[in-house]
C-alpha cells in the first residue's frame, strides 16, 4: 500500500502553513493511504506530475489546494514516497526542479540536494579558489577519509573548492544534510574519528547487504533522524493541528541511540554542552521506559528547578500522548520528592523548609552558644559539603571524617566543638519546625534506605549540581538493576556548590556515558560568545586556538547576529534600554512569551515588572509562569531560575560589576581557598547559563561598571 511519508524540512516549515493548507496536506496523506500506485498517478485531484527540466525525474510535484503544491520524492520502485515541502505554487516548481535525490553509500539514508544551484555556482568558486593564496578549507583532509565519513563525488568536489568557513556557509544549505554536517563539524575543528564517532557511526545501519543505490524502500526506513512515517491520521492530525517541535521526531542518531537503547546493564549518563538536546534525550528515555514497564511500576522524572518540572511537564504532555501512560511517571523537584517521602512516613511531623537567608543568623546563633569562634560561613559549608555530603551522623563518624576537600584548615581538635555546634543548630531547627531542604534529603533518603525504593527507574535532568544527600536519596528510590537510573547534565553548567563523586555514592556510569555534541538552540555565535565568558578569554584568542574554538568543543549549525551589548549609566537607564529592546523584537514579530528577560537577584526581577508593564509591555516573574499566560508575557526571572530553559530571544541584565561575581556569593580566600575557586566558578557558570538560553537573539547589558566577566572576556 502507498504511503507519504515526511522529510524534516517540511515539518521546519509547517509552523508558517495556514490551516487550510495543513488541511490540504491530511487530505493528500490519506488519499496516499486510500489509492493504488496506478491510481495515485492517474489521480486528478493530486496531479503527481513529473516536471520538465528537472534534475530528477523522481522530484515530482503534488497538488495541495488552487495556490499550494507539495514537492514530493516519488521513488522509481516501492511505494513510499516523500512529502519534502509545501510551497506556494511557483515557489514549490522552481525549487522542485531544482533537487536531486540519492542514497548515501555510507550512511544508507536519502539525500536531497539543491544539484541545480550547486552545478551554476561550484566552478566559480573552484576557479576563485585556484586564484586564492589561501590553503582550501578541507587540504589537510584526504579523500579516503572525506569519503569515508559519507562524503559522496559530487560534494567532495564542492568541498574541495572551498578556502573558507564562509564560503563552506554559502554552499551549506543546498548541500545533503547529513554531509553538511560533516564538513561543517571538520570546518570547526573536529577530527575524521570525532566526526565519525559522533554523527556518522550512529546513523549506520547495520547491515550485511551491499548498499543498492536504487532501493529507496529500504534508504527511506534508514532515514529516521529525517524522515518520518505517521501511520495514523489522528496521528498526522495532531502533528499538523498543533505544529511541534521537531525533536518530539526526529532525533538525531546520537540521540537517538541514547534515549532508545533497549537497556542499560546499569545507571546511564548523558553529558553535553547547552542546548544539546540532553532534556529531550531524557523525555524521549522516559518514553522508552514507559514502553516496557511491567504492571504496578513507576518512574521518577525529576531534576533540580520548579520551572524545569513544568517544562518537563509539557514536554512528556507532547511526546506521550496516552495520559495514562503519563501517569505512570511522577515528575518532581528532588526537593518536592524528599519533601514527599517525609511527609508520607510513619509518625511524620510538618516541619517548613528553611529560608536561604535564615540559615546564616541561626549558624552564628549556635556557635555563639557553644563558644565555636569560626565563621558562620565556615559552618554552613563544613554542614553542607562534609557532615550532609558524607553523611556523618555521629560525633565519632566526624572525627574520622575526610575533609581533604576542604581548603579550610580545622585542627582535630576543635571537631567536637564543630559537631557539637552543629547539633545545637539542628535542636534549633526541630524546636523551631524546620529544616533545611538537604536534611530533607538526608532524611528521605535514610528513610527509603529502610523502607525499600518506591519507583522502577529514575530519570534525572540537570544532574550537575544535586548534593550527594540528593544523589543518595535518588540512588535509595531504585533498586540497583538495569536501567535504574539515567542521568542527564553538564558539568559546565554547574552553578550550585556541589561536585559529586557519582562513584561513591554507588551510581557507577563507566561504560554507559555519552557525550552530544551539536547544540541545536544557540546560534554559533551566542556559543562562541558565552564561552568565552565562562572560560575567561576574549573569543579572538580562542579563535587563534584553531579547533578549540568553543573550547568545550560543542558547535551549533545555527548561524545569526551576534550578540549586542549595552552599557547603561544608571540601573534606569539599563531599564529604558531594555524595554527599547524588548519593543524592537516585538515589532520584528517575536512573541512576548518568546522573550526571557535574567538577572542576577530576585529584586531586580521585581523592578524589571514593574519598568515593562509600565511601558506597556506584559511581563511575568517565571515562578507565577502559568501556562495559559505563558503565550503573551515576557517573562522575568533570576539567572538561576532560567537553569534548562530556553527563550527565542534573551536580555540578561544587570551584568555589573558589583553582581557577578556577587560578593555575598563567594567565599573569601582567607576562609577557604578551594571553596573561593568553586565560587567564583559558580559564578562563572551562572553567567554562561544565563546567556545559553538564547536561541536567535542575545542581548546583554549593566550599568556602571562591566562585570569583570565581560572585561575578561574582551565584550
Ligand atoms: N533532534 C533535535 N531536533 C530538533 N531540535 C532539537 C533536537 N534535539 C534538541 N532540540 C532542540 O534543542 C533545544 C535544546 O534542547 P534541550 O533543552 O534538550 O537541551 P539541553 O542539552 O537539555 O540544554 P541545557 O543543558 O542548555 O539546558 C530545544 O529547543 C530542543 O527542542
Amino acid at each position: 500500500m502507498p504511503q507519504l511519508a515526511f522529510d524534516i524540512g517540511f515539518f521546519a516549515e509547517l509552523p508558517k502553513l495556514q490551516p487550510p493548507v495543513r488541511k490540504g496536506v491530511l487530505e493528500a496523506w490519506e488519499k496516499f493511504n486510500r489509492l493504488s500506485l496506478d491510481q495515485l498517478f492517474k489521480d486528478p485531484g493530486l496531479k503527481l506530475e513529473s516536471l520538465t527540466n528537472a534534475k530528477d525525474k523522481q522530484i515530482r510535484t503534488i497538488r495541495i489546494d488552487q495556490f499550494w503544491r507539495g514537492v514530493v520524492l516519488a521513488p522509481p520502485s516501492g511505494d513510499t514516497f516523500v512529502l519534502l515541502r509545501v510551497m506556494a505554487h511557483d515557489k514549490a516548481i522552481a525549487w522542485a526542479k531544482k533537487q536531486k535525490s540519492s542514497i548515501n553509500e555510507v550512511t544508507r539514508a536519502v539525500e536531497i540536494r539543491d544539484a541545480a544551484t550547486l552545478d551554476e555556482i561550484t566552478p566559480a568558486y573552484e576557479q576563485v579558489a585556484q586564484d586564492s593564496p589561501k590553503e582550501r578549507l578541507f587540504a589537510k583532509f584526504s579523500d579516503g577519509d572525506l569519503r569515508a565519513l559519507g562524503i559522496d563525488d559530487e560534494t567532495l568536489r564542492q568541498a574541495r573548492s572551498l578556502v573558507d568557513k564562509e564560503q563552506l556557509e554559502i554552499f551549506a544549505p543546498l548541500l545533503p544534510q547529513d554531509q553538511r554536517e560533516v564538513l561543517q563539524y571538520l570546518a570547526e575543528g573536529c577530527t575524521v574519528e570525532e566526526v565519525w564517532q559522533d554523527i556518522v557511526a550512529p546513523a549506520l545501519q547495520a547491515a550485511t547487504q551491499p548498499v543498492d543505490t536504487q532501493d529507496y524502500e529500504t534508504a527511506i526506513r534508514h532515514s529516521r533522524a529525517r524522515i518520518a512515517l505517521v501511520t495514523a491520521s489522528e496521528e498526522l492530525r495532531d502533528i499538523l493541528e498543533k505544529p511541534f517541535a521537531a525533536w518530539r521526531v526526529f532525533l538525531h542518531p546520537s540521540q537517538r541511540k541514547v534515549a532508545y537503547r533497549a537497556s542499560y546493564s546499569g545507571p546511564a549518563q548523558v553529558t553535553g554542552g547547552p542546548g544539546t538536546g540532553k532534556t529531550v534525550v531524557a523525555l524521549h528515555r522516559v518514553k522508552h521506559l514507559l514502553g516496557h514497564l511491567r504492571d504496578g511500576d513507576r518512574i521518577l522524572l525529576t531534576t533540580y528547578t520548579n520551572a524545569l518540572v513544568n517544562a518537563l511537564r509539557s514536554g512528556l504532555e507532547s511526546l506521550v500522548e496516552d495520559p495514562q501512560l503519563r501517569e505512570r511517571v511522577d515528575i518532581s523537584t528532588v526537593d518536592g520528592f524528599a519533601s514527599r517521602v517525609v511527609a508520607e512516613a510513619p509518625g511524620a511531623v510538618t516541619r517548613r523548609p528553611l529560608m536561604h537567608n535564615e540559615e546564616e543568623s541561626r549558624w552564628g546563633k549556635a556557635a555563639k552558644a557553644t563558644g565555636f569562634t569560626g565563621s558562620a560561613q565556615f559552618l554552613a559549608q563544613e554542614y553542607r559539603h562534609v557532615i550532609l555530603a558524607q553523611d556523618i551522623r555521629t560525633l565519632a563518624e566526624y572525627e574520622a571524617a575526610d575533609r581533604r576537600g576542604r581548603g579550610s584548615r580545622l585542627a582535630a581538635a576543635q571537631r567536637p566543638l564543630v559537631w557539637e555546634t552543629v547539633e545545637r543548630f539542628t535542636a534549633g531547627l526541630a524546636e523551631d519546625g524546620a529544616r533545611t531542604w538537604l536534611q530533607t534529603c538526608a532524611e528521605a533518603a535514610h528513610l527509603l534506605e529502610d523502607k525499600g525504593p518506591q519507583y522502577r527507574h529514575v530519570v534525572v535532568d540537570e544532574a550537575q549540581d544535586l548534593h550527594p544527600a540528593q544523589w543518595r536519596l535518588l540512588r535509595a528510590a531504585v533498586p540497583a538493576r538495569p536501567d535504574d537510573l539515567f542521568v542527564a547534565g553538564d558539568p559546565h553548567q554547574r552553578i550550585y556548590d556541589s561536585k559529586v563523586s557519582l562513584k561513591s555514592l554507588g551510581i557507577k556510569v563507566t561504560g554507559r556515558s555519552v557525550k552530544l555534541r551539536k547544540n541545536y538552540r544557540s546560534t554559533q555565535e551566542i556559543l562562541r560568545w558565552s564561552t568565552a565568558l565562562l572560560v575567561g578569554r576574549p573569543i579572538a584568542q580562542l579563535e587563534d586556538e584553531g579547533r578549540d574554538d568553543t573550547l568545550l568543543g560543542y558547535r551549533s549549525a545555527l548561524h545569526g547576529d551576534g550578540p549586542a551589548v549595552h552599557a547603561a549609566e544608571e540601573e534606569d537607564d539599563e531599564l529604558d534600554a531594555l524595554v527599547a529592546r524588548v519593543r524592537e523584537w516585538l515589532e520584528a514579530g517575536v512573541g512576548a512569551g518568546e522573550i526571557g528577560v535574567s538577572t542576577r537577584f530576585n529584586k531586580t526581577c521585581a523592578k524589571t515588572v514593574a519598568h515593562l508593564k509600565a511601558a506597556g509591555i506584559p511581563a511575568a516573574p517565571l515562578r507565577a509562569a502559568d501556562a495559559a499566560g505563558e503565550a503573551e508575557t515576557v517573562r522575568v526571572g533570576t539567572m538561576h531560575s532560567f537553569k534548562g530553559l530556553e527563550f527565542r530571544c534573551v536580555a540578561v541584565i544587570g551584568v555589573n560589576e558589583d553582581a557577578l561575581p556577587f560578593p555575598k556569593a563567594v567565599t573569601p580566600p582567607e576562609v577557604d581557598a578551594k571553596q573561593h575557586e568553586t565560587d567564583m566558578m559558580s559564578e562563572r557558570c551562572l553567567l554562561f547559563v544565563a546567556c545559553t538560553r538564547a536561541r536567535d537573539s542575545l542581548y546583554v547589558s549593566w550599568s556602571g561598571k562591566p562585570s569583570s566577566f565581560l572585561v575578561e572576556a574582551g565584550m
